[in-house]
């Protein structure tokens, strides 16, 4: 079928379908959906103890795109929630009514251009953030982050959108990271956005929430990089910012290019800043040899006074729809990201890190969306929970192969490493499925880290829907309940699990 001409001649015409593509195909068909279900059917047991709402965000354009491959990270934010309570299970979806989202649904078409390029757009917006990335629980509201803007505030009860959070005019950063990091002793926000002045710029600001939504400091710094910060690490005395070397040069984005080009000359780039009274001045850039940092899953601080900093690492561009100015990116199966340890003397005069002297692989295998009890983030931790991909679990590639559709990573099952003793459990949800991004859920009235329950949405491939299973981290081989959805929902990001016990004040 052919692209209907658009009704006004001004703005570039757009399809009635959605692309043939990986990321518009099979599995990652937009559902463009919203609604409710008062109680999902649950093969198992939901365990009585379980009080509280599982929040994750994933990309579901409402509209197809007049950009050529528009990537899967491009998405309009479409928040799901699911609450367990009393052995049973609801659940209520809406999309982030963002300023692309609202105009867009009023023109009934795509508006927005590229991925984080304005020069690109069909209108001029002053906001132009889809709030696809992270959905976390801050001060009696939701907050749906992007990293290319500030959050959007949501009602936790209802997910209707309140509007942009900025703090009461508080907020000093045009961006905000979707992945700010919690104080488990203070429920203190710890953020920074980068590009923080505007698109390009080399500026990073960052910043501390008190659990009241009260700044109480922020820092400009100068990246040496502009480059893509989209995750970070606190302790309890320093931050640590690994600077992904895909960059953005601005006279690209005017000539309508990408944002982001995977930079194989520049190094992996660590900031590591004092957490509380920096200045400018205090912040100390740490290079590695070129590799692709994905997600942190800790930091802490040894006896020694070292930043010891756990994160997903990957030797190749880990984003491979940007590539290298050559157009040179790897193919995805290629891609092999392993939990790692970088131990970092936050005072030493030398900057380069190495293999020998700084790094400790944790886990060989190929894993991404570390976890772990969030009552342990920011201290010394054992217990960290992972999607990974282990082919040799017995995944039927052949039968599910034309429903995956594509755009994003695969992993086919969920992993608990007990990082005291190296052992990894693993638990595998099924032949024809994939795991999205998992939460712990802690057993009611235990502190003991890791006892509890590890909640992940599931792709069922043969069903074509999606399923929430709800693991015992005392038994790891099966799922203590499998909650069924009568629908699809697309792979998504990120999510948290909030107590009710936290929101009841
Ligand atoms: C997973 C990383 C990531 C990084 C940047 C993004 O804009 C994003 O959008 C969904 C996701
Ligand atoms: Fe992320």
């Amino acid at each position: 079928m052919s692209a209907t001409p658009s009704s006004d001649t001004a703005l570039p015409a757009v399809a009635s379908h959605y692309p043939a593509r990986p990321q518009f195909s099979g599995f990652m068909k937009p559902t463009g959906m919203e609604g409710d279900i008062g109680t999902l059917e649950v093969y198992g047991t939901i365990p009585v103890d379980i009080d509280g709402t599982f929040y994750r965000v994933m990309p579901d354009p409402q509209f197809p795109p007049f950009i050529d491959n528009d990537p899967w990270f491009n998405g309009d934010g479409s928040i799901s929630a699911f609450t367990l309570k009393d052995g049973r299970a609801s659940f209520k979806q809406r999309y982030v009514r963002t300023e692309k989202f609202t105009r867009e649904r009023a023109a009934k078409r795509a508006l927005l251009g590229k991925y984080r390029n304005k020069y690109t757009d069909a209108v001029e917006f002053k906001v132009r953030t889809t709030a696809n990335t992270n959905v976390v629980h801050f001060n009696g509201t939701l907050l749906a982050l992007k990293e290319d803007a500030p959050p959007y505030a949501l009602d936790p009860d209802t997910l209707e959108t309140i509007g942009l959070q900025t703090f009461d005019g508080q907020l000093p950063s045009l961006t905000f990271t979707a992945h700010p990091k919690f104080d488990p002793a203070t429920g203190e926000m710890v953020c920074f956005g980068y590009e923080a002045k505007g698109d390009g710029t080399p500026d990073i600001c960052y910043y501390r929430i008190g659990a009241d939504g009260k700044f109480l400091e922020t820092v400009w710094l100068v990246s040496p990089v502009v480059a893509m910060i989209h995750d970070f690490a606190v302790t309890d005395n320093w931050v640590v910012f690994p600077l992904i070397p895909q960059v953005c040069d601005l006279d690209r984005l005017k000539q309508g290019g990408e944002h982001w080009q995977w930079s194989p000359e520049t190094p992996f780039v660590v900031g590591v800043l004092p957490r509380v009274g920096a200045t400018p001045a205090d912040v100390k850039w740490f290079r590695y040899p070129n590799c692709f940092p994905s997600h942190s899953c800790n930091a802490f601080e040894d006896a020694a006074g070292n930043i010891v900093f756990d994160l997903g690492l990957c030797d190749k561009n880990l984003f491979f729809w940007w590539p290298d100015a050559a157009g040179n990116a790897p193919a995805p199966e290629t891609l092999h990201t392993k939990l790692t340890r970088f131990t970092i003397d936050p005072r030493a005069t030398d900057l380069e890190l190495t293999a020998a002297a700084n790094v400790q692989v944790l886990q060989h295998g190929n894993t991404e969306f570390y976890r772990l009890d969030d009552r342990f983030a920011t201290q010394r931790y054992r217990h960290a929970f992972f999607d990974l991909m282990d082919p040799a679990l017995g995944t039927d590639f052949r039968a599910i192969g034309p429903q995956l559709g594509g755009g994003y990573p695969l992993y086919n099952s969920l992993g608990h490493l007990d990082i005291a003793t190296g052992e990894t459990e693993v638990y595998f949800p099924g032949k024809t499925h994939m795991v999205q991004e998992p939460v712990f859920i802690p057993r009611r009235g235990s502190t003991v880290e890791g006892d509890g329950y590890l909640l992940a949405l599931v792709n069922n491939y043969a069903s074509m829907s999606s399923e929430l299973h709800l693991v015992d981290t005392k038994d790891f081989t099966k799922a203590v309940a499998v909650i069924m959805l009568p629908l699809r929902l697309r792979h998504g990001l990120h999510g948290n699990w909030v107590d009710a016990a936290d929101v009841a004040k």
